[in-house]
């Protein structure tokens, strides 16, 4: 649930932060909020700065410039540096290291030694449950699989009732049927607790699965902040289209009439992309149309490959007038076998066009 933005202050409010290793800037003027009970992803490819921007959060490193709140408080910048204890973050990593001679109960009541004996019990006890791990209360962590130690470290960290969670790749220790039950429920345990969370993640797939917002970062910024689907379908950027899914990439010029020409047919130039403008029309997969051969259609093609995944089939199709085969999504097992004819069409959903840098 995200409170209301008047109600609460911001979990997480990153202004102007600039921060760096030796010489060399690895984050550069970068403005980040996570509201309260929200998840936000912070995603990007690897040695963008999505670590140092979550190490910053926690206190672990102090920023050259820039300011960090949490939950209002100021904590970094302008002379302050409150210390990671004091900050009231949770963390999970994805080496979580429960304590190997605390028992589960023990474990997640580490973090909780202000509180009198018997509450600590209680509190620890009742995150177990939370995360379905109350019959583990006893167990010793190097008896438990590595989902169910992903889910003690989760109560242990929620245990003492943290502002913000920093999640820094959590699940990429484990396999992959496992890692989407385990971030589902991690999800929910989340939004049930109300707890805001800052998640860092190169999956794609993964951030459009968890979070409220996705933060897209390249080389140290922010170049994109949205809801996933619209990222997915309106990227600001032809790095955040590639980032986000599959795309085919074609360029071409604006006419006069202020329609781009391409193989797969005549899409509208945006403004700003005057007549003779080189533009760069990016097309997802499930963008493209495709009908029988004889179809009146604006493209023509022969099917190149042909590959199930799953609920999809993965086709490529070369046309004419096209270096690289157009890569194609279609629902079922598809009706469509290597070397058949067909014609193409273009969806206006899944079509991004951007001036050519
Ligand atoms: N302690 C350090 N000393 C020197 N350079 C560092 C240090 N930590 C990170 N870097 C460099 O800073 C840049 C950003 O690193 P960071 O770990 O924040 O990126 P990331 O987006 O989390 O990448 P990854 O997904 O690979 O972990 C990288 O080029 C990295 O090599």
């Amino acid at each position: 649930m995200i409170h209301a933005a008047s109600a609460l202050p911001p979990a997480l409010a990153c202004r102007g932060l600039s921060h760096g290793y030796g010489q060399r800037a690895v984050i550069r003027a970068l403005d980040l909020e996570v509201a309260a009970g929200e998840i936000v992803c912070l995603l990007g490819p690897s040695g963008c700065g999505k670590s140092t921007t979550l190490r910053l959060a926690a206190g672990l490193e102090d920023p050259w410039s820039g300011t960090i709140a949490l939950g209002g408080r100021p904590v970094s910048g302008q002379g302050r540096s409150v210390p990671p204890e004091e900050r009231r973050i949770g963390f999970l990593f994805q080496d979580f290291a429960l304590f190997p001679h605390l028992t589960v109960l023990g474990n997640v009541a580490f973090g909780l030694r202000a509180l009198p004996r018997p509450a600590r019990r209680q509190r620890a006890g009742a995150c177990l449950a939370m995360v379905g791990m109350a019959d583990y209360a006893e167990a010793y962590p190097h008896t438990l699989s590595g989902g169910q130690q992903q889910r003690v470290a989760l109560a242990r960290a929620l245990a003492p009732e943290p502002l913000l969670m920093l999640l820094d790749e959590p699940f990429s220790g484990l396999d992959s049927r496992l890692r989407r039950r385990i971030r589902e429920e991690t999800a929910r345990v989340l939004r049930a607790r109300d707890v805001a969370a800052l998640m860092v993640t190169h999956d794609p797939e993964e951030a459009l699965a968890m979070a409220d917002r996705i933060a897209l970062m390249e080389d140290g910024r922010i170049v994109q902040c949205a809801a996933p689907p619209l990222l997915y379908h309106q990227p600001a950027t032809p790095f955040a289209a590639r980032f986000l899914g599959d795309v085919t990439e074609i360029t071409a010029r604006t006419g006069a009439d202020g329609r781009i020409e391409t193989p797969l047919g005549s899409v509208p130039a945006p403004a700003g992309l005057d007549a003779g403008t080189a533009a760069l029309v990016m097309v997802r997969p499930e963008a493209v149309l495709l009908h029988p051969a004889e179809t009146a259609a604006a493209a023509r093609g022969r099917v190149t490959a042909h590959r199930a995944l799953g609920r999809l089939t993965e086709l490529r199709i070369a046309i004419d007038g096209m270096a690289e085969p157009v890569l194609v999504h279609q629902d079922g097992d598809g009706s469509w076998a290597i070397g058949d004819g067909v014609a193409l069409g273009l969806r206006s959903k899944g079509v991004f066009v951007f001036a050519q840098s």
